[in-house]
């Protein structure tokens, strides 16, 4: 590539800022007419969640399932033994039914799960906090792991953008192969292909970062506050994963522990009034242990009258926390005998929240910024 030509007229020390400067630079360049166009100098972040399905009816759940259900990282089985089992009874079946869950938490007004909304606006928020602070040095994307937006074509616009530094950010708080990694994954894909690869880091889990944990733990205050009555016990939920991934070396669950230890001790919430749970068992092998349904029917049935439930794994509300906590486990409570059931919401968008994105992409931005 030709180095960049700098009219007189460019004054470096009068640009306002670095990226009032990298800009003018773009503007100019002159290159000789069969030279490819060149657009270099700039950042980018994308982040990066799970994915839902487009729609709630039969084709776009299977679609999805059927992406996710595929993955190596999310289920380990041999294939020849996985894929019968997934295309001749789980495809049968579970559009249908999940459809009718999704139906209930359903984003009508955009028409597209809550998951890829809430994704949106926090990424749309991260950039307008990142051009306060470097002009338009950074772009922010999103992209989902499974179904759309994909991670390819967000690349390509960071790309065509003129990124040529990518900052990845899961939005895992704890790690697991299953969703961290299997995110990279993609995205790693996507570079393969690539002539002019940017340079790429990845943030890090933020289990016990303070700033998560404080932000948490000040979003919890504003909803217990919210209640009308305190309760006896309150349950941290988090997603499950198959034990044997645990034996194999996955950190998640003792990240899950280490959060939920960490936001417990923050708030000054006695211990035996405070639980760790894992929720959204899926086929028959052994989850890790407590499963929050099997717990919350056992504090029903034992007497617990007030119960709270919160999902710090989750970065934002989805079909997990939604349905199945606010939705089933509420049921299952109340049908046991418990009174009083809150479902105390995830960081999601909130001021909470993009303190805790803002601080993680900041923070991974150094030495690029
Ligand atoms: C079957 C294996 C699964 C593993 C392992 C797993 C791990 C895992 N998942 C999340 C976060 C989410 N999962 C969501 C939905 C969902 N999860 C599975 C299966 C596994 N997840 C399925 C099949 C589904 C789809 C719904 C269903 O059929 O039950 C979601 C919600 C997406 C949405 O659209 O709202 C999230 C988020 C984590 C964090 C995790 C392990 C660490
Ligand atoms: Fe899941
Ligand atoms: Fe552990």
């Amino acid at each position: 590539m030709n180095e960049i030509v700098q009219p007189s007229s460019f004054d470096v020390e009068a640009a306002r800022s670095h990226a009032d400067a990298r800009e003018a630079q773009f503007r100019a360049v002159k290159l000789p007419s069969d030279h490819p166009q060149v657009k270099a100098g700039r950042l980018g972040v994308l982040i990066m969640n799970l994915g839902t399905p487009e729609a709630t009816s039969y084709w776009p759940m299977r679609a999805y399932l059927k992406e996710f259900l595929s993955d190596k990282r999310v289920i380990e089985t041999p294939r020849w033994l996985w894929w019968p089992i997934l295309n001749l009874i789980i495809l049968q079946t579970r559009p249908k039914k999940k459809g009718r869950d999704y139906d209930l938490i359903w984003n009508k007004e955009r028409n597209e799960g809550p998951l890829k909304t809430i994704t949106r606006s926090q990424a749309e928020q991260a950039q307008a906090h990142l051009k306060q602070i470097a002009g338009d040095r950074v772009v922010v994307d999103w992209a989902m792991r499974y179904g759309q937006p994909a991670v390819k074509p967000a690349l390509e616009n960071l790309l065509a953008q003129g990124c040529d530094r990518i900052l990845l950010v899961p939005m895992y708080p704890q790690y697991s192969a299953a969703t961290s990694a299997t995110a990279c994954d993609k995205a790693f894909e996507a570079l393969m292909t690539m002539r002019w690869q940017p340079s790429v880091r990845v943030a890090p889990p933020y289990h016990d970062d303070p700033v998560y944990i404080d932000a948490l733990a000040d979003s919890m205050r504003k909803e217990l506050a919210k209640l009308d009555f305190e309760p006896e016990m309150i349950l941290t939920s988090f997603h499950g994963v198959p034990r044997k991934y645990l034996l194999q070396g996955d950190p998640y669950h003792c990240q899950c522990a280490k959060t939920s230890r960490l936001l417990r001790e923050t708030l000054g919430w006695p211990k035996e009034r405070w639980m760790l749970t894992f929720q959204s068992r899926f086929g028959p092998d052994e989850w890790l242990q407590p499963y929050t349904d099997e717990t919350v029917k056992g504090l029903a049935e034992k007497g617990v009258k007030r119960l709270a439930i919160v999902a710090p794994g989750f970065s934002a509300d989805c079909l997990e926390t939604l349905e199945e906590l606010d939705g089933e486990n509420r049921e299952i409570f109340e049908h046991n005998g418990g009174e009083k059931f809150a479902y105390l919401p995830c960081l999601n968008d909130s001021e909470e929240g993009m303190r805790v994105i803002d601080h993680v992409v900041a923070r991974e931005l150094q030495g690029w910024l």
